[in-house]
C-alpha cells in the first residue's frame, strides 16, 4: 500500500502526518501503520502517526497514534503542526480556527509572516485535576497533588494533571540527572494509572522558567511534549512555584515553549512547528493488514 505523508516536527517531537484528502485509511490500519512508520530502521522514523481529516464540529480533525500504536486523546506539539499544515495547505483560510481532537475541540491561532506560519498558539482548554479524570485507579473528585507512588522500592511524589491525556509531574532538583529512562517506563505502566501515564520530570528554575524532560506513554523518551509542558506549568502553579496568569517558559530538550495558565483556567501554549519532508511510504504489510 502506498501512503502519501508529510513528516513534521515541533521541538524535535516528530510525527508522520497523513492527510485524509489524499488517502482514506481503514480504521484497522491506523495502529499497525503508526508502529510501522515510527520505526527508525524499517519505517520513516518518528514518535508516532497523526491523521488529519475533515470534521463535522470543527474546521479540521486530528487523531494521534503513539509509536507503539496506542491512540491518545491529545498532543500539543501535534496540534501546532496540524495548525501550520491546515493553514499553509489551504484546509483553512482564517488565522484563527478550531481543531477537533478525541479530547475535545481546541482553538488555534497561527502567527503568519510572508505567508508562512512562524509560531502557533493553542488554547488547550481547562486542565482536569480530579483523580477520576486523570485517571487514577484511586479515582475520586479530589486532586492528586504530591501524591505518593512506590516504584522500584522508592517512594516518589507526583502531581496528576489531565490535558485530555494523563500526566504525572515529578519535581526534581536537576532534570539532567532525573531517572527518565529507568523509572519513566515503570511509572508509565504503574497500576495506579489504568490508562498509563506520561511522566514529566521538572525543575522550577525561577517563577518564569521550568526545566523539563519527559517519558511519553507509548513513545518513550521524546525531545518535547506540548501537553506535558502545559501539565508542568499547571502543577507548578498548584504548588505556588509559578503564578497563574503569567507566562512561563518551559525549557524542553528540543527547545522552548511559552505556556500561560490564565485566570479563567485556560492553558495557552505558544511555540514553533516545522516541516521535515514529504513523500510516499511503501507499506509492505499494508495488503496483509487490509485482508486481516
Ligand atoms: N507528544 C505529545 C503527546 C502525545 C501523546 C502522549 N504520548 C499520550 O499517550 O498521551 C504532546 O506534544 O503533547
Amino acid at each position: 500500500m502506498n501512503i502519501p505523508f508529510t513528516k513534521m516536527q515541533a521541538l524535535g517531537n516528530s510525527y508522520v502526518y497523513v492527510d485524509g484528502r489524499h488517502i482514506q485509511l481503514d480504521e484497522r490500519h491506523l495502529s499497525p501503520l503508526a508502529q510501522a512508520v515510527s520505526s527508525v530502521r524499517t519505517g520513516i522514523g518518528s514518535d508516532g502517526l497523526i491523521l488529519i481529516t475533515s470534521s463535522q464540529q470543527a474546521d479540521v480533525k486530528m487523531r494521534i497514534f503513539n509509536a507503539d500504536g496506542s491512540e491518545a486523546k491529545n498532543c500539543g506539539n501535534g496540534l501546532r503542526c496540524v495548525a501550520k499544515y491546515a493553514f499553509e495547505k489551504g484546509l483553512v483560510s482564517d488565522t484563527r480556527f478550531q481543531i477537533e481532537t478525541l479530547g475535545g475541540i481546541v482553538e488555534a491561532h497561527v502567527h503568519v509572516r510572508n505567508g508562512k506560519v512562524e509560531q502557533v498558539t493553542i488554547n488547550m482548554g481547562k486542565p482536569r485535576l480530579a483523580q477520576k479524570e486523570i485517571p487514577l485507579t484511586s479515582g475520586g473528585e479530589e486532586t492528586a497533588i504530591d501524591y505518593p507512588l512506590e516504584v522500584d522500592g522508592q517512594r516518589l511524589y507526583f502531581t496528576g494533571v489531565s490535558l485530555g491525556n494523563p500526566h504525572a509531574v515529578i519535581f526534581v532538583d536537576d532534570v539532567a540527572s532525573a531517572p527518565v529512562t529507568t523509572l519513566g517506563p515503570k511509572i508509565e505502566k504503574h497500576p495506579l494509572f489504568p490508562e498509563g501515564v506520561n511522566v514529566e520530570f521538572i525543575s522550577v528554575r525561577s517563577s518564569h522558567d521550568i526545566d523539563f524532560r519527559v517519558w511519553e506513554r507509548g513513545s518513550g523518551q521524546t525531545y518535547a511534549c506540548g501537553t506535558g509542558a502545559c501539565a508542568a506549568v499547571v502543577a507548578s502553579a498548584l504548588k505556588e512555584k509559578v503564578k497563574k496568569g503569567e507566562p512561563v517558559t518551559v525549557h524542553l530538550q528540543g527547545g522552548d515553549l511559552e505556556i500561560v495558565w490564565d485566570n479563567d483556567e485556560h492553558v495557552w501554549m505558544t511555540g514553533p512547528a516545522e516541516y521535515v519532508c514529504e513523500g510516499t511510504y511503501f507499506w509492505p504489510n499494508g495488503s496483509k493488514a487490509q485482508n486481516r
